[in-house]
């Protein structure tokens, strides 16, 4: 009970308290700030079941981009032009298979960062992983190892050779998953919709991938871009002669397929893949992943690692392959400046 003479107004007290409050906030913003940060970096995510997970929503992604392709829905639009000036384009292949591989990912574990290529904000699905690991993942990979979810970047390319969907050219499509820790690609995953197969790997533990026996080096079969060239064959006939066999196909999942023993009999072969033009890091982790795991290499045309943290773009150009000397390759390509017009 208040004393006699003094009256408590209810507004007064609620001053009262939020000035209290806003002073123990000010005391103690701190501490308050670092529990949620040691919280929040405390969570971490075991890498067997990403990689379950990852196989699972290119598989479920690689469904809709079947679908859509067989009811003739595509509703092809362009998203905008390439630096070079091509036509960017967007399906419903694109969107639907982003809405399951996506919200698959984030439903499971939303405070892990997942960039897409696609974005649909207004149509969230409600799929959750049902955590069943494939067999031949549980055969080759025991336990896996966790680690924080705040060192995870997840990359997908929920439909990756558009152009080529677009023109009915369908060996070349995949959906693609990507996971690196700390910026380095240690999962990767590559789907093949029209197939059925999927092509997948964890540095360090295992993939049911592995590179063919042999590969010519005078001159080396290499595979480039159909659609987005640049100025590739000059670049590649100066560093191997003229007579070097330079094969066009579309799709960067696909050129990384055809450098390893095939999954299928609809994938070409070739010694190496080169790509001169920019180039987004969904496009290109998933198979850097597997090339690792395999032992081989995938580097900027200047022989450096690429890091898959931080913004999307790759503008310094790409050199993939396997079995051979890597940087023995890259000592024979002409000199490299991202800056010119590839
Ligand atoms: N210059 C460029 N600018 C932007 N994206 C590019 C590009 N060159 C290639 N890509 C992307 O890389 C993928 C493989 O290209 P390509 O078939 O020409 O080798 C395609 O992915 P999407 O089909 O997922 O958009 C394509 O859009
Ligand atoms: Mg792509
Ligand atoms: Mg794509
Ligand atoms: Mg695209």
């Amino acid at each position: 009970m208040a004393p006699m003479g003094i009256r408590l107004s209810p507004l007064g007290v609620a001053v009262f308290c939020l000035l209290g409050l806003g002073v123990i906030y000010h005391l103690y913003a701190g501490v308050i700030s670092n529990r949620i940060a040691a919280f929040t970096s405390k969570r971490t995510v075991n890498l067997r079941d990403l990689l379950a997970l990852s196989v699972e929503a290119a598989v479920q992604g690689g469904r809709e981009v079947k679908r859509v392709r067989e009811e003739d829905k595509l509703e092809e639009k362009t998203k905008g032009k390439t630096k070079e000036g091509a036509s960017e384009k967007l399906t419903q292949g694109d969107l639907n298979s982003h809405r399951k591989m996506y919200y698959l990912i984030k439903n499971t574990y939303p405070y892990v960062q997942v960039n897409s290529e696609e974005h649909d904000e207004t149509n969230n699905e409600l799929g959750v992983w049902n955590r069943d690991i494939p067999a031949d993942i549980l055969k080759s990979v025991e336990g896996g190892r966790d680690v924080p979810a705040d060192s995870i970047t997840i990359w997908i390319d929920p439909l990756d050779a558009t152009q080529e969907y677009t023109e009915n050219l369908l060996k070349y499509v995949t959906t693609m998953v990507c996971v690196a820790v700390d910026g380095k690609p240690v999962i990767g995953v590559i789907h093949k919709p029209f197939t059925g197969y999927t092509a997948w790997a964890l540095v360090g533990h295992g993939s049911n991938m592995k590179p063919r026996t042999t590969y010519n080096m005078n001159p080396p079969k290499v595979i480039v871009s159909r659609s987005h060239a640049g100025k590739v064959k000059g670049f590649i006939e100066e560093a191997f002669g003229n007579t070097t066999v330079i094969l066009p196909a579309g799709g960067a999942g696909y050129k990384v397929l055809a450098l390893l023993d095939p999954l299928d009999e609809d994938i070409e072969k070739a010694d190496v893949y080169i790509h001169v033009t920019f180039i987004k890091k969904w496009d290109i982790c998933a198979g850097n992943a597997l090339l690792t795991a395999l032992g081989g290499h995938m580097t900027t045309l200047k022989g450096e690692e690429i890091d898959y943290s931080g913004a999307a773009g790759n503008r310094e150009g790409l050199l993939a392959s396997i079995k051979v000397d890597h940087q023995d390759l890259v000592a024979k390509l002409p000199a490299w400046d991202s800056s010119d017009k590839h």
